[in-house]
């Protein structure tokens, strides 16, 4: 059988990042609760708890470097990727993570009890309607839509100094081409995520004016 905690500290460690204890047993147990509700709420496709770590933890960890201290929007978080993931490892962060789906964000609610994160704060909204009292420094996503959607459905959460940064698989130069005048890419990043042979980029975007 595969060691979890394991395969999560070791892929933690070749990407440089350092996990405490707490921060380990706590993304070990938000991956179980992962896998719990996911049988009855079909949080994600994934089932196979090693590929989980891999393509849930290690996967979202990997844009770690790039998250400065802030207050972050997680746009279709989902069942939790990467807006957890990023919370526990920033708890002097604030995370607001998104979604339209009310199962996933009554899951999202229950992960914020039970591990008390109390710098992450749930919504259920699709997101051109929702409007919070004050904007954001960075707007993160990952499989949530093409590039064009992504900032024009969050533009009015945004700064001039508001980044976007937008997980993706392959370089995405077509979607790059649709996207609005105003907006250019600060720069990209190829991650290479520990037990996936996967293309994943990061490719982070900002405002001209
Ligand atoms: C493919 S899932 C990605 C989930 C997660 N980020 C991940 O990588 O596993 C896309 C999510 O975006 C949500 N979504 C789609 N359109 C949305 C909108 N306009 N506003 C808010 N959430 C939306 C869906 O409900 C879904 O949970």
């Amino acid at each position: 059988m595969v060691d979890h905690a394991r395969q999560l500290s070791r892929g933690a460690e070749q990407m440089g990042i350092a996990l405490s204890e707490h921060q380990a047993e706590q993304l070990l147990a938000y991956m179980a609760l992962l896998n719990k509700w996911n049988k009855a709420y079909n949080l994600t496709a994934v089932r196979d708890p090693n590929e989980m770590v891999s393509r849930h933890l290690l996967d979202s960890l990997s844009v770690l470097p790039h998250v400065e201290q802030g207050r972050w929007l997680d746009v279709g978080s989902g069942g939790g990727m990467p807006g957890v993931i990023l919370a526990i490892m920033l708890p002097d962060s604030d995370f607001t993570l998104l979604d339209s789906n009310g199962k996933k964000t009554r899951f999202l609610t229950q992960v914020r009890l039970e591990l008390g994160l109390d710098n992450m704060q749930v919504v259920n909204s699709r997101v051109e309607a929702f409007s919070p009292d004050r904007p954001f420094d960075g707007i993160v996503s990952r499989a949530f839509s093409s590039l064009a959607d992504f900032t024009e459905l969050t533009r009015h959460l945004s700064t001039p100094q508001t980044r976007w940064l937008a997980m993706k698989g392959l370089y995405p130069q077509d979607e790059l081409q649709a996207l609005a005048d105003d907006f250019r890419v600060q720069r990209s990043v190829e991650l290479s995520v520990p037990g996936s042979d996967a293309s994943r980029h990061l490719l982070v975007l900002q405002r001209t004016a």
